[in-house]
């Protein structure tokens, strides 16, 4: 049976590759798609879009001569508006087979496991490995990946590619803490990987490797790969990675491993890319990447985001105190419920709160006369307890809490959303000074929107009914007007 792919590349983040030796993609207008000398070389070729650039030319040869390519393939390579992409030859139904790739041609762990540097790489995270690995054939001038890695970006928009002065303009967001987050855990995974595999094997190494190349392979992971089960099983397929994103598509099921026919004589599992629209002649194939990303985590790893406030999102971080008395106690119930000592919630824009935040707030709060729900006669049903409000003080204290964090983030901006806005108004921005407007003002409304929840419900405490009134009613000892008794009604 066909497995399913999840389209959620590998996340991850890369910044321009300085390295030093000669290779195509030193120079920087080896991607360069306006260059004038294309029309010259592409005029010698049949290819069915004489605009695409030669390397592009020589990746189609290659797919074509490895028999992936043939005349009933419905695709062609084309520039559009997002780099490069797949555009429709004919019409083509909704999930029609667009393309296959045999597993020979893909890039994943297995790929590494039987080249040369297989045996230094075993015991590696599987993304270094690939990555080491992309590094290399990105060098070697015999690699069977040679034309596949001619036609790969040096940079995208990804906030890894952005300069120091770039990110300045995403100051306070919760953006520019992750991306330097992530940027500091690569480089630290180059220096281990460096003195522990590279380093020691210079013959398989015989060339320099920067950091900066580490980070290009590890940006072409994170915006290229496709992986099974999110962020594992990850798999850079040639060819079907040049298909972009768009939010028209509603739906993540393109991608599948098949087996069948790849070549004259061989049976191989196949990566399988459907339609998921159905499209005229001339337009272009596109798929949805992750329905659940939100728009940093877009920016982060494909250095673009949609304009649909939905993607909007703040992931908000809590706690539980180490200096609690209770510490072990809450803790104890937080693990037994999915959670940690810590727990992120990303909150989108929208009405509803992450299940469980309001939970885990109030587990976080329990003081005083409540604790005795962290007591073990409690402990198969606390959890249940806590989705409704505990008691006023309680309540009172995760409303605070919540608005003390939005507080807290919402001065780290050095913008207002009306100055954001004024700028996104007068137009004309720069692809990345656009993502970073658009991103800390999102991020703005989104602490407004939620500290505005917390303190409307902080106006309406009183009115709510609490966990003894709770036991009370449901014991049947509180009549209609609320009036208690001392036995059932
Ligand atoms: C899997 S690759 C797709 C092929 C790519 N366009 C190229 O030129 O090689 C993903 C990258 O394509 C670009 N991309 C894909 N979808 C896009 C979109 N909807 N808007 C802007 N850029 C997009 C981004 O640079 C992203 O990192």
């Amino acid at each position: 049976m066909a497995s399913l792919f999840a389209p959620s590349p590998f996340s991850a983040f890369l910044t321009l590759s300085k390295s030093t030796h000669q290779n195509p993609f030193n120079n920087p207008k080896s991607r360069n798609y306006r260059h004038p000398k294309w029309k010259r070389y592409v005029n010698s070729l049949s290819s069915p879009d004489p605009d695409i650039p030669p390397a592009v030319q020589t990746f189609w040869k290659w797919l074509s001569e490895e028999g992936i390519i043939t005349s009933k393939t419905p695709v062609r390579p084309g520039i559009v508006p997002e780099g490069l992409g797949l555009v429709a030859l004919r019409d083509i139904q909704r999930q029609e087979v667009v393309l296959e790739v045999p597993k020979r041609l893909w890039i994943n762990p297995d790929a590494v496991a039987s080249s040369e540097i297989g045996g230094v790489c075993c015991g590696l995270k599987p993304w270094i490995a690939v990555a080491l690995f992309l590094i290399r054939e990105r060098v070697r001038e015999d690699s069977k990946w040679r034309s596949y890695m001619n036609i790969l970006p040096k940079v995208t928009h990804s906030t890894i590619f952005w300069s120091e002065e770039e990110l300045e303009q995403l100051q306070g967001s919760q953006l520019l803490s992750t991306a330097i987050d992530v940027k500091n855990y690569v480089t630290n995974e180059f220096q281990k990987v460096k003195e522990e595999v590279i380093n020691p094997h210079k013959k398989l190494f015989p060339f320099l490797i920067t950091l900066d190349d580490f980070m290009w392979a590890f940006g072409m992971l994170r915006s290229r790969a496709f992986s099974r089960d999110r962020d594992t099983n990850l798999v850079i397929v040639p060819l079907a990675d040049l298909v972009n994103h768009s939010s028209s598509v509603t739906t993540e099921d393109h991608a599948y491993e098949t087996k069948g026919p790849a070549g004259l004589f061989s049976w191989d599992s196949l990566f399988t890319l459907r339609s998921p629209l159905q499209l005229k002649a001339g337009e272009q194939v596109v798929i949805q990447y992750d329905l659940k990303k939100s728009n940093a985590k877009l920016a982060l790893d494909y250095g673009f985001i949609e304009s649909r406030r939905e993607r909007d999102a703040y992931s908000l971080k809590f706690e539980i105190p180490k200096a609690d008395p209770l510490y072990q106690e809450k803790l104890d119930v937080a693990t037994a419920n999915g959670f940690d000592e810590t727990a992120c919630f990303d909150i989108f824009y929208g009405p509803s709160l992450p299940s469980g935040m309001v939970q885990y707030l109030r587990l976080t709060a329990l003081a005083g006369e409540d604790v005795f729900l962290l007591e073990s006669m409690f402990r198969d049903t606390v959890w249940g307890h806590l989705e409704h409000p505990v008691s006023l003080i309680n309540e009172e204290h995760v409303c605070q809490i919540v608005q003390d964090s939005c507080k807290t983030a919402l001065s780290g901006y050095l913008t207002s959303i009306d100055e954001d806005e004024r700028i996104l108004e007068g137009g004309n921005l720069d692809t990345r000074l656009d993502i970073a407007v658009r991103i800390r003002a999102a991020e703005k409304k989104i602490l407004q929107q939620i500290a505005e929840v917390f303190r409307d419900r902080a106006s309406w405490l009183t009115n709510l009914e609490y966990y003894q009134e709770r036991r009370l009613r449901n014991l049947g000892l509180v009549g209609e007007e609320g009036e208690v008794y001392c036995q059932p009604k």
